[in-house]
């Protein structure tokens, strides 16, 4: 018997960037929902974030700029759905808007991707490796730090995910750093020469999830949505944002946040660097019982406390 109420068959339309992940996304999503007895179309649109390749994310506004459109396309009706990466999604949404559904997480591990290094100690004098990402230059700063490695550059890159391959092919990097999960969903895993354990480069909060984002007060919707949903998942990615969004909501901070559901009890890391002084980083940690999986509440507060204790530390 199925554990939530069935929903009525419906039509449904959903909004999608359209570079080859967020298609894949958008696919995926489409097929969950067929096999729930919906019919379901794609409307891709290429966004802000996808137009401006030539300078980084944060310089230029934010994440946002990967969701804006897609919003559009729920308020004047075109889509139902849009379907992000969690990681992507500013904590606070525009009024008018909720997350619906978040899914069952992919590995949120980084990876290294590098066709002649094995990892980091194995980088020539002088090595440049390749990431925008705030987050991952000041956990590689630290961990180069750690190695003794003061020669190696740490260089911008932008684009999708193939753009990105093609630059380190072409020999503009030694190495880059991506997320696992988008190189496993594009069945590209076996660029990865080695995941990176949290302890090295903590996540971003919601790297790996896909959430799912509609227009408020479709009730409709929700009901559809709800067998979607993977409350561990969520429970993880809730405390994860929370950290974001009490570090100041933006996107794009130099901070990480990754949290882990063993056995009911809800572990949170989280880590803060200084990209300009390149000091050590701020780090933090908490846990808490989570006894009911759908409390996204205390999930959240676990996150805010563990905002605070990085705060208390110096960051932010
Ligand atoms: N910032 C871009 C982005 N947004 C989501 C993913 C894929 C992984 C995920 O679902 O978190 C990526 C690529 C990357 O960081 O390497």
């Amino acid at each position: 018997m199925a554990s939530f109420p069935a929903s009525t068959p419906l039509s449904l339309t959903i909004a999608t960037r359209e570079s080859r992940l967020a298609l894949w996304q958008a696919e995926h999503v489409k097929a969950c929902l067929q096999a729930q007895g919906h019919s379901v179309t794609l409307l891709g649109m290429t966004t802000l974030g996808d137009q401006i390749l030539d300078r980084t994310l944060s310089k230029v506004g934010g994440k946002g700029l990967f969701v804006k459109e897609l919003e559009t396309a729920l308020e004047d009706g075109r889509a139902d759905l849009a379907v992000h990466s969690l990681k992507d999604v500013p904590m606070e949404l525009p009024p008018g808007f909720e997350l619906a559904a978040v899914m069952e997480r992919e590995d949120p591990r980084d990876a290294w991707v590098s066709p002649h290094c094995a990892g980091l100690a194995d980088l020539p004098p002088g090595a440049v490796v390749g990431t925008s990402s705030l987050r991952r230059q000041v956990l590689l700063q630290d961990a180069l730090r750690a190695l003794g490695r003061s020669d190696v550059r740490i260089e911008p890159l932008r684009g999708n995910l193939d753009t990105r391959l093609r630059k380190l092919d072409e020999g503009q990097y030694h190495a880059i750093v991506l997320a696992a999960a988008g190189l496993k969903r594009l069945g590209l895993g076996d660029r990865i020469r080695h995941v990176f354990e949290p302890e090295t480069m903590l996540p971003a909060a919601g790297q790996g999830a896909l959430g799912i984002e509609i227009r408020s007060g479709r009730p409709e919707l929700r009901a559809a949505l709800a067998p979607l949903c993977h409350a561990r998942s969520w429970a993880a990615v809730a405390a994860e944002r929370a950290v974001s969004r009490a570090m100041g909501g933006s996107c794009s901070m130099p901070l990480a946040a990754h949290a882990v559901l063993t056995d009911g009890n809800l572990f949170l890391r989280a880590a803060w660097g200084d990209v300009a002084q390149g000091g050590p980083l701020v780090r933090a940690q908490d846990s808490l019982v989570l006894s009911d999986l759908a409390d996204l509440a205390a999930a959240e507060a676990l996150g805010t406390r563990v905002a605070a204790a990085l705060r208390a530390g110096g960051a932010g």
